[in-house]
């Protein structure tokens, strides 16, 4: 409700002309839902870049520019910070954090809470990046919905759009194995057959920037490396073109040069950091870009030490401090963080969502001992200031052998990013080291697919080949 209904109807002015047939087609199927009173649950199942994002926005700002309420929501905090007023669907929907989830999880959502007021009075909700969600989190939605509205059909009645793509990366399952992964995704839910699916053929991401004969090469690449009907080797390898190799035998500075050209001129630059980015599949690897980039990044490093204890003081003789300073988790900052001014950081708490979110791109401005002075990089509150202080946290989802708080700015350096954090963005230029190679399904499909311009790619892998891995069983037909 505190959109501005007509900035939004300006938008949707503006935007209406700029959609494809493919993209108005939809467009009119969900607003006539809207327009009429009725439900309707609907899927955009598209390729990367073809617009899905793109047509999300519009409808919401349709909704919005009624007076009406509309909630945005994605299955990481990046791809959320991409829909305006998005957040992710764990936190607008208070889904349990759970590494195994169950079919008795309930959204913790009381019946007088503010939450269950915006959930009676929603007109439209949209769910991007759905193909990264657990199945069980979208089920606890819908039983969320129908008790909150009182309606006992799918979602409690309201206008539904989920918009993915199973050729990219699946819901993860901690310790999971491929069939866990599959029976993960949302198309294998019951509620699955409810939604009418829609779908979009043209990649606007790439034809924005290249010539044609670059456009039609690597569409059709992509094509055949998401689907899995490239050659591929018993080792699952495949060969990529010549042109975007780099080669793993050469140092790394030759991809971080090419992302990254001018790191001094980079500081001046706004638009740098959220235009460009490193990709590799696994953290280890990102953490050692970080740190190399860092190194290269002008200016003088501040080191902030983490302050670490045990929640269960008994454990304390067990567990000291610099014991605790060497655990490590997925998405929890570092004992020891380093930073540098105009360096670019990713937050990993919602710290006020929607405009500081799990995922917001940050740019350092200034350091203090215990608060950081930072701009927002991308979304719809770039250029906004902010001050982020040290916060006390502590590790979900992880294999720790205790539970123990971390004080420390929830940050940490994002000149490269995992390639799972890189599903939904655009990017200019795009490097992916795979120096060690993809290992789950849709990683090399979603790495290369980033990029607006097939000219600005460049992979960096030993010899010639690199692993493909596709699960067929996920893919629906064309
Ligand atoms: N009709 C359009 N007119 C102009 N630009 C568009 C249009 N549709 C999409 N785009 C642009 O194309 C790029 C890719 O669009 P978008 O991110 O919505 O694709 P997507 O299908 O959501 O991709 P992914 O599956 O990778 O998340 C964006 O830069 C977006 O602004």
């Amino acid at each position: 409700m505190q959109f501005d209904t007509v900035e939004q109807a300006l938008i949707t002015e503006a935007r209406l002309p700029m959609l494809t047939d493919e993209q108005k087609a939809v467009y009119e199927s969900v607003t006539r839902n809207l327009v009429d009173g009725t439900s309707g649950l609907h899927f955009l199942d598209a390729p990367a870049g073809t617009g899905k994002t793109f047509l999300l926005e519009v409808l919401l700002a349709f909704v919005r520019s009624r007076g009406e309420v509309a909630l945005a929501v994605a299955a990481s905090g990046i791809a959320a910070t991409l829909l305006p007023g998005g957040q992710t669907a764990h936190s607008t929907f208070k889904i349990p954090i759970r590494a195994i989830r169950s079919s008795k999880d309930v959204c913790a959502v009381g019946a007088q809470s503010k939450q269950a007021a915006v959930f009676r009075t929603v007109r439209l909700i949209v769910w991007d990046e759905i193909s990264m969600t657990n199945r069980k989190d979208l089920e606890a939605v819908d039983r969320c919905l129908r008790d909150v509205r009182k309606q006992d059909v799918p979602f409690g009645g309201v206008v539904f759009v989920c918009a993915g793509d199973f050729r990219q990366l699946l819901p993860v399952v901690v310790h999971g194995t491929r069939a866990n992964s599959v029976m993960a995704c949302v198309s294998r839910s019951p509620l699955w057959k409810f939604f009418r699916r829609h779908r979009l053929t043209r990649n606007i991401r790439l034809l924005s920037s290249s010539d044609s004969a670059t456009y039609l090469r690597y569409t059709e690449l992509l094509k055949q490396i998401g689907s899995g009907t490239i050659d591929q080797d018993a080792e699952e390898k495949v060969s990529l073109p010549a042109e975007i190799i780099i080669s793993a035998e050469a140092p790394l500075n030759d991809l971080i040069n090419f992302v990254y050209p001018s790191f001094e001129a980079s500081v001046e630059r706004d638009g740098y950091f959220a235009s460009r980015a490193i990709l590799a599949p696994y953290n280890d690897s990102v953490d050692a870009i970080n740190e190399t980039c860092l190194g290269m990044f002008p200016g003088s490093l501040r080191e902030y030490r983490s302050i670490d204890s045990v929640a269960d003081e008994d454990a304390a003789t067990h567990f000291p401090p610099e014991l605790l300073n060497q655990l490590d988790a997925p998405n929890f900052p570092i004992h020891l963080l380093r930073l540098k001014v105009g360096m670019p950081v990713v937050l990993l708490r919602n710290i006020n969502p929607p405009r500081l979110c799990n995922g917001t791109r940050l740019i350092i401005l200034a350091m203090g001992e215990n608060v950081l002075r930072c701009k927002i990089a991308a979304g719809q509150f770039t250029g906004d200031e902010i001050l982020l202080p040290r916060i006390p946290l502590i590790p979900s989802n992880a294999d720790l052998p205790v539970s123990f708080k971390r004080l420390q700015f929830p940050v940490k350096p994002s000149f490269c990013l995992t390639i799972h954090k890189s599903q939904g963005q655009s990017l200019d230029t795009v490097g992916i080291d795979l120096s060690v190679g993809c290992f789950t399904h849709g990683q090399l499909y979603t790495a290369l697919s980033r990029a607006k311009n097939a000219a600005n790619v460049r992979v960096r892998i030993p010899g010639t080949r690199t692993r493909n891995v596709v699960f067929p069983e996920v893919l629906t037909e064309d």
